[in-house]
C-alpha cells in the first residue's frame, strides 16, 4: 500500500501532513497526510463530500488549517497567504473553473499573470500551443465559451506563470467526452513531456488510471490508501470508490 514516499521525502514536491480543518464546529479533514512526487501525476479520489476539494483549498491557502504543515519544496505554505502559491510555482484549476464571464480570454489570461495593461504578447506563446482555440478567441468574451472552452481557458490561465505544480480540481466535471479527452492528453503531455507534476481531483476511474502515476483515496476527511496507480486494486475500488 505504501509504494510512495512517506510525506516530507526529498523527493516530494508537496508534503501535507497532519492536516486538520474545521467549517465552524464540523472537523472536516482528520490529520490527512499527502505526498506528491517530483515528476508525478498524484489523483486525489474518494466519494462526494469526503473532502477533497476542501483539502485542495487549504493548499491553496484559500481555508485556514486548525492544525498540520503544507510543505513545497523548500518552502512552509500552512498560515502564508494564499497568492504566495501562484509566486513560489502553483498553478491552480478550481472546481467550477472560475473564469470570469465578463473578460475576455485575454483579460482572464492576463489575471493569472496578475497585471494589469498587458498585450498579448506577455502571455506566453506555449499557452496558445497548447490551447489553439485561445488565440482564436481571444477577444471574445469568457462567458460565451463552451464549458470545455472555458476549462481550457482555466487551465491556460493556471499555467501562464510556469509553474512546477499545477493542482486541478475535476477537470472534467460537466465537459463533452471528447473534450475530456483532449483535455487528458494535454495533461498528458504536461507532465510527461515537459515534466509538470500534477495533482488532479478525479473522480472517474478510467481517466485517472489514463493520466495517474501514484493515487490518494480519501474517505470521510482522512487519507486511507495511497500508492502507484498500478497497484490500485479493486478491492480499494470496491471499498472507497464504487457508488
Ligand atoms: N463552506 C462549507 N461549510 C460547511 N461545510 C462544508 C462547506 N464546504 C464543504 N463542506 C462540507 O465538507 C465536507 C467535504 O466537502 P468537499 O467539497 O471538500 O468534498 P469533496 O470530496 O470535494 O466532494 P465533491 O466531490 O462533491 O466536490 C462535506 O461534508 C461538505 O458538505
Amino acid at each position: 500500500m505504501s509504494a510512495v514516499p512517506s510525506p516530507g521525502a526529498a523527493e516530494d514536491l508537496l508534503a501535507v501532513s497532519g492536516a486538520n480543518l474545521y467549517y465552524g464546529q464540523s472537523h472536516i479533514l482528520w490529520d490527512v497526510d499527502l505526498a506528491v512526487r517530483k515528476g508525478s501525476c498524484t489523483c486525489l479520489m474518494g466519494r462526494n463530500g469526503v473532502g477533497k476539494t476542501t483539502l485542495l483549498k487549504a493548499i491553496m491557502g484559500l481555508l485556514p488549517l486548525r492544525s498540520g504543515q503544507v510543505r513545497f519544496g523548500r518552502d512552509e505554505l500552512a498560515g502564508r497567504p494564499a497568492h504566495l502559491r501562484a509566486r513560489l510555482g502553483i498553478g491552480y484549476v478550481p472546481q467550477g473553473r472560475e473564469i470570469f464571464p465578463q473578460l475576455t480570454v485575454l483579460e482572464n489570461l492576463q489575471v493569472g499573470l496578475g497585471i494589469r495593461a498587458a498585450g498579448p504578447a506577455q502571455v506566453p506563446e506555449r499557452i496558445f500551443e497548447l490551447f489553439p482555440i485561445l488565440r482564436q478567441f481571444l477577444h471574445r468574451r469568457g462567458g460565451d465559451l463552451s464549458g470545455g472552452q472555458q476549462q481550457q481557458l482555466a487551465i491556460g490561465r493556471a499555467l501562464v506563470l510556469d509553474p512546477t505544480l499545477l493542482i486541478l480540481d475535476e477537470p472534467n466535471e460537466g465537459i463533452q467526452p471528447n473534450i475530456v479527452r483532449e483535455i487528458g492528453d494535454i495533461i498528458i503531455r504536461l507532465n510527461r513531456e515537459a515534466g509538470l507534476t500534477v495533482l488532479l481531483v478525479e473522480q472517474k476511474l478510467p481517466f485517472a488510471r489514463r493520466l495517474g502515476t501514484d493515487f490518494v483515496v480519501m474517505e470521510k476527511g482522512r487519507a486511507v490508501a495511497r500508492g502507484a496507480m498500478d497497484a490500485l486494486t479493486d478491492e480499494v475500488v470496491r471499498q472507497y470508490l464504487a457508488v
